[in-house]
């Protein structure tokens, strides 16, 4: 596979196109160009883990196409999805004078597309964005469909806007460099995907989990089941840009897993808090009647065979507490997304009250299915040659 294998057309209120396939960082500076043909300045956000592996060829594409670049780096990790990671990327675009013609250039995972496109949203009331993603996770999911945001002391998100890049470039290159945990985080959002929207998907998943192995073996199949999560994506917000109704089934799994997320101090990845929270909502809804009794199992062992835990530690209602931070809640209401088998997902506004007792119920399948997980998990492989008196 070379350059570009893929090309989505989004059609939100302004228009763009997700590019997926190899050596396109080279080729960021010539498309920020032709989606922002005024641009004389970009700059490029970017991460301590992203920038030294991924920036040069970025910097140096902008500058060919005639863009005087600059970089502003920020230490990596959920806890700078801060404030303080904001005032420094817009004072540094006002240093570098930026004007409403300019574009900033997100270039890492989630983190950096959410903040960055967060920065695009607010400098001058708004300037245009173009989100380069470097984690499986940011490819079939962040940095397409226009949410940004920052946390707040009170929990996820807390603070954003809806502003949809320019264009979305995912060289899929980039994820050779992920280690396999933060590879596998981004599955969380695969899976609930295929949950949500697409049966076939979830059991050729079943056949052939999307793996570090598979990205070695065949990165053109990585390529398409990329693409075919941005397709499932796009469908939904092209209905409900702004996340009247429809969109919020793209939420599932997150009134918890956010909840999880911050009740654990952010120790654990975002995919694999959304993993949590799709076992626990799912074994709510079998108790409820709504949802098939052998799905929550199905997608718990779905998420082990990604590499996803299921474990966690905080305690269930400080998990309600920050749960209760949850967008899709109004008043004494929240709109749960309950899964209505594997391909389908409906919404059922639920009060509050109702909520606390679907999350501890949840949780508690989820740790009993957690503990079943790792009773049956494969024994490490060893090594036949191996000293065994030698330290691992
Ligand atoms: N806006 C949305 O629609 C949306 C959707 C899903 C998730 N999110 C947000 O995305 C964030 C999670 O994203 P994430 O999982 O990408 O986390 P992340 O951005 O923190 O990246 C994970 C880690 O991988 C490193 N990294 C990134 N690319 C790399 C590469 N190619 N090689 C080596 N290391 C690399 C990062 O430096 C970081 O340490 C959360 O804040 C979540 O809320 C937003
Ligand atoms: O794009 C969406 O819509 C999503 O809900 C995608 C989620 O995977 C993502 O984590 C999103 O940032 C959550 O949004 P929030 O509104 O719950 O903060
Ligand atoms: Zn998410």
């Amino acid at each position: 596979m070379t350059a570009s294998a893929y090309t989505l057309d989004i059609q939100t209120a302004q228009p763009y196109q997700v590019h997926i396939g190899t050596f396109l960082l080279e080729q960021v500076g010539q498309i920020a160009r032709s989606v922002a043909e005024r641009a004389r300045r970009a700059l490029v956000v970017t991460d301590s883990n992203v920038g030294p592996l991924y920036a040069a060829p970025v910097l140096d594409g902008l500058n060919g196409a005639g863009c005087t670049a600059s970089l502003v780096t920020f230490e990596a990790g959920e806890e700078h999805k801060r404030i303080e990671t904001l005032s420094l990327i817009l004072e540094r675009a006002a240093l570098d004078h930026l004007t409403r013609d300019d574009v900033i250039i997100a270039l890492g995972g989630g983190v950096v597309g959410d903040v960055a496109g967060f920065a695009a949203a607010t400098y001058m009331r708004g300037i245009a964005n173009v989100q380069v993603p470097t984690t499986l996770l940011a490819m079939v999911d962040s940095s397409v469909g226009g949410k940004t945001a920052i946390d707040l002391e009170n929990g996820k998100n807390l603070a954003g806007a809806f502003w949809q890049p320019r264009a979305v470039i995912a060289d899929v290159g980039c994820l050779g460099t992920l280690s396999d945990e933060q590879f596998a985080d981004g599955c969380g959002e695969v899976v609930k995907h295929a949950i949500i929207a697409d049966a076939e998907l979830f059991e050729e998943l079943e056949r052939t989990p999307l793996t570090p192995d598979l990205l070695k073996r065949d990165l053109s199949r990585v390529a398409w089941l990329i693409a075919r999560n941005i397709d499932i994506k796009r469908a939904v917000v092209e209905q409900d840009e702004r996340e009247a109704g429809l969109r919020k089934l793209l939420n599932f799994g997150h009134s918890i897993g956010h909840g999880i997320e911050a009740a654990e101090g952010y120790r654990l990845g975002h995919g694999a808090c959304v993993g949590i929270g799709m076992v626990a909502i799912a074994s709510a809804s079998v108790t409820a009647g709504l949802c098939p009794e052998d799905v929550p199992e199905r997608v718990a062992r779905l998420l082990t065979a990604h590499g996803l835990s299921l474990a966690f530690e905080a305690d269930p209602g400080e998990v309600y507490r920050e749960a209760l931070h949850d967008k899709k809640r109004s008043g004494d209401t929240i709109d749960l997304v309950v899964p209505r088998g594997i391909g389908a997902a409906a919404l059922a506004p639920t009060p509050i009250e109702e909520f606390r007792r679907i999350l501890e119920v949840g949780l508690a399948c989820t740790r009993a299915l957690a503990e079943e997980a790792c009773q049956t998990a494969p024994a490490p492989a060893t090594d036949p040659d191996a000293d065994p008196n030698s330290r691992p």
